[in-house]
């Protein structure tokens, strides 16, 4: 199995759920940008603070902030990991080769998590979470297409991508993504 992962794919996808889920059984450190971003906005830290406003117009938070964050659980961890929300755009994905040529580690598989606008939308809202609504849903779906999206052919490259149909219940979506990490 793979030990080092990026998760990629629109808010929606189901990518921290599938993540959690493949760190746990394969103990492998989940990082979810967006959810060490949460906790510092709850702390209510210097750094939540200036999160905070961005987050909640669907924004990108700065890419010297989020690199921070990544640096520090990076460098103080052994073994696997997997990589949820973050590269978000390319500035950031070229500052992770370069951490990660730095620690001597490399990226071994990329998910792309696919599915259509209609059922991510639907599925954000009924998840309800504070940036949840649906102006800010498509706010977000909008970032991703300008800043994400291009991450795709960046890893596609690199050789490392792998698609996976992101539909269907939570256990079916984690049976193509055991899929997409045996050769
Ligand atoms: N790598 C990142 N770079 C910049 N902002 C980020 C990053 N990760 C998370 N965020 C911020 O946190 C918010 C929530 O992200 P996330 O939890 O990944 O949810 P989703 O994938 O559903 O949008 C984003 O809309 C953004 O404001």
């Amino acid at each position: 199995m793979k030990q080092r992962l990026l998760f990629l794919g629109p808010p929606g996808a189901g990518k921290g759920t599938q993540a959690e889920l493949l760190a746990e059984r394969h103990q492998l450190l989940h990082l979810s940008t967006g959810e060490l971003l949460r906790a510092e906005v709850k702390a209510g830290s210097a750094l939540g603070q200036e999160a905070e406003a961005v987050m909640a117009r669907g924004e990108l938070v700065s890419d010297a902030l989020v690199l921070a964050i990544v640096r520090h659980r990076l460098e103080s961890h052994q073994g696997g990991w997997l990589l949820d929300g973050f590269p978000r755009n390319l500035a950031q994905a070229e500052a992770l080769d370069g951490l990660l040529a730095e620690l001597d580690q490399r990226i071994e598989r990329v998910l792309l998590l696919e599915l259509e606008d209609g059922v991510l939308i639907q599925r954000l809202l009924s998840r309800g979470r504070a940036d949840d609504n649906e102006a800010v849903i498509r706010n977000r779906l909008v970032v991703y297409q300008e800043q994400t999206a291009p991450l795709i052919d960046h890893y596609r490259n690199l050789g490392l991508l792998h698609s996976v149909e992101a539909s269907g219940t939570v256990a079916e979506i984690g049976e193509r993504v055991v899929a997409a990490l045996v050769d």
